[in-house]
């Protein structure tokens, strides 16, 4: 198994609920041990994609290869190099989080050690606790323990961190880069712009179950958050602000105008949540 290459590759995937076509034609090529960020709105088709990439969901369309196959006909051993972590997983509550790991450890052919496993989501303190006392955050961090207790080298993260504080989510970053040094190539849904940007080398913009753009955060600011808004105040204090590509020449002029300071003067380039509003067609929401 060489870990160079294509680890997921999609074209033209297709899945229909009755009248909604919750993945309309979507195409995703995303490599080995890179952090792939799926971004989209409720509704984007993120989760149904996913279920597909995990053969948990089938598909009415399209070419699908994960690890180098079909996750319709996956069998035991490729389900072994995938990590899923389920949002709805229900370990024994009266196991600890140690006989949890170390139970689930038993179902691969080459398990990490259980002991590795916990110290790496952070749970070593909490190794000898039973599930049921964990906290919302760390029965998540636990999810992913039994996520990759069988040493995959894809793990698929849907919505990870839906229901976290701000501590909590930036240890789960943590713990996401901490699988990424090691080399596992992770795909990772979310709503969370913030959490894409954070996480992702690269990412696809998904909307209406298709993808609408695909590069890294900075590419797609620098591709599709072209130009600029300048602003000031009139001489009468009355605010001004003029969207222009060529920003420079805009202050240039104005300060041939005002023939001295420009009063409050501001120029602002598009955030990555502007180019993602702009994307996913939610402008007007804002
Ligand atoms: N089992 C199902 N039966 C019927 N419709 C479904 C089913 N699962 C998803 N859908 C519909 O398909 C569309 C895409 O849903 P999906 O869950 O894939 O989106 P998502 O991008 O993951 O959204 P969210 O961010 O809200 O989780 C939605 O319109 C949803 O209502």
């Amino acid at each position: 198994m060489t870990n160079t290459g294509t680890a997921v590759r999609v074209r033209g995937l297709r899945k229909r609920y009755g009248e909604i076509a919750a993945v309309d034609g979507l195409d995703l090529d995303i490599r080995y041990g890179e952090v792939f960020g799926v971004l989209g709105p409720n509704g984007a088709g993120k989760s149904t994609t996913v279920g597909i990439l995990q053969g948990h969901r089938s598909r009415d369309a399209g070419e699908v290869s994960v690890l180098g196959a079909d996750p319709a006909t996956g069998d035991r051993l490729w389900r072994s190099r995938i990590g899923v972590v389920w949002q709805d997983e229900s370990p024994p509550a009266e196991l600890t989080v140690r006989e949890t790991v170390t139970q689930f450890a038993r179902y691969y052919p080459r398990p990490r050690d259980p002991a590795e496993v916990i110290a790496l989501v952070g749970l070593e303190k909490k190794a000898s606790s039973r599930v049921r006392t964990l906290s919302g955050g760390q029965r998540r961090r636990l999810d992913v323990a039994l996520g990759v207790i069988g040493g995959p080298e894809l793990v698929l993260l849907d919505e990870p961190t839906t229901g976290f504080d701000p501590a909590a989510r930036r240890q789960f970053w943590e713990l996401v880069r901490r699988l990424a040094a090691e080399g596992t190539t992770i795909v990772l849904t979310t709503h969370y712009l913030e959490e894409a940007e954070a996480l992702s080398d690269r990412l696809a913009v998904v909307a209406g179950g298709r993808v609408v753009a695909e590069d890294t955060p900075a590419g797609l600011r620098a591709r599709y958050g072209e130009g600029a808004t300048v602003a000031w105040r009139e001489a009468d204090g009355s605010p001004r602000s003029e969207e222009t590509a060529t920003p420079t020449r805009t202050v240039a002029e104005l300060l041939h105008r005002f023939d001295g300071e420009i009063p409050g003067l501001t120029v602002s380039r598009p955030t990555l949540e502007d180019v993602y509003l702009r994307l996913t067609g939610q402008e007007a929401a804002r």
